[in-house]
């Protein structure tokens, strides 16, 4: 469960306050998450989401992510739009955290994807990175290709050894591969960069809201799709790959967005650094996250199996 910090009813009262939006009915804390704290709030009028941003969201990027989502919004993406107080604020201070109220989407992440979802979610991603064609910010993915290195660095050899042993030499080793064959020529914008089922809510097998854009950044919008495709086309542990969720995926994308040669054929080594980023960021959870935190912890080799069937089994796109 993701509730870092506690937020009692009074306070969230006090701080509706200066919304138009109803009297508190309801607040619970949301078990879903990992980085930040979440809450449902239900309203006299209507239901929110309510984020206190903790870890590994810096509040100097939050202008960007409102920036984005309001772009999305405005060209037909189903994403949640912060919500300004009556003096146009968006931004607040709660509990001593940056907070936002958000709107709340319906609908379900699903853990077992079927085709059809896979389907629609690719169709998705292709919608907004379409929709963010246009979009001028920028905000530099403080966990791309050049991070890698100093997380491994920071996580150390005997830490990530006592997760797997040789695990260490095989972070560093797909490190030197990666910086040496990363793919600068292909098209950069604004990508979500965490696309995982949990951050696609689906209703009656279509996508009904894509949240969690924490990460969303400027990077090689390839990558996006490499990460979603990871994070998709596999059982949880990521022993199996399901080739028609992947492949369904891809299909969905294509629909909406169309691919390019360059894209595909980069497609491994992308997919190889999505492996890696989603391995690193859990390892260094794994090792960091205080045994007393309130969180459910993700396992780090289930990235590193994937990496392994984008390393050695992995077909061209
Ligand atoms: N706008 C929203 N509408 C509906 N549910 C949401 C919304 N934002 C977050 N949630 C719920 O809160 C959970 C955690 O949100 P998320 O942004 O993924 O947290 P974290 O950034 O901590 O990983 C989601 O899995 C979803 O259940
Ligand atoms: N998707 C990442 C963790 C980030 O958590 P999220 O809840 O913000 O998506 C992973 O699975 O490692």
């Amino acid at each position: 469960m993701a509730v870092y910090t506690q937020v009692g009813a009074e306070e969230a009262a006090e701080l509706l306050a200066r919304y138009d939006v109803g009297d508190l009915v309801a607040l619970k804390g949301i078990a879903e998450g990992v980085e930040n704290s979440n809450y449902f709030v239900e309203t006299t009028r209507s239901r929110y989401i309510l984020t206190l941003y903790e870890k590994r969201v810096d509040p100097e990027d939050l202008p960007f992510f409102y920036a984005l989502l309001g772009h999305l919004h405005a060209a037909g993406c189903k994403v949640p739009r912060f919500i300004d107080d009556r003096d146009g604020n968006w931004l607040q201070q709660l509990c001593g955290r940056p907070a936002c109220l958000i709107e709340f989407l319906s609908g379900f992440s699903v853990s077992t994807p079927t085709a059809v979802q896979a389907q629609a979610t690719g169709k998705a991603l292709g919608d907004m990175h379409k929709a963010l064609a246009d979009f001028t910010m920028e905000r530099p993915n403080s966990l791309g290709v050049a991070a890698f290195r100093p997380l491994a660095m920071r996580c150390g050899t005997d830490a990530l050894d006592s997760i797997s042993p040789g695990l260490s030499e095989r972070i560093f080793a797909e490190c030197d591969y990666v910086e040496a064959h990363w793919p600068v020529h292909l098209p950069v914008a604004a990508i979500h960069a965490d696309l995982f089922p949990d951050n696609v809510l689906i209703l009656d097998d279509r996508v009904s809201g894509l949240i969690d854009f924490y990460f969303a950044c400027t990077d090689i919008r390839g990558y996006d799709l490499a990460v979603t495709h990871a994070a998709w086309s596999f059982s949880s542990d990521g022993a199996d790959y399901h080739p028609e969720i992947g492949r369904a995926l891809l299909s969905g994308y294509e629909q909406s967005h169309g691919s390019d040669r360059a894209t595909r054929d980069a497609f491994p080594i992308l997919a190889r650094a999505a492996c890696l980023r989603f391995l690193l960021t859990r390892c260094f959870d794994w090792i960091n996250t205080p045994k007393s935190a309130i969180v459910t912890q993700k396992d780090p080799l289930a990235f590193l199996r994937r990496l392994d069937f984008y390393t050695d089994r992995f077909d061209k796109l």
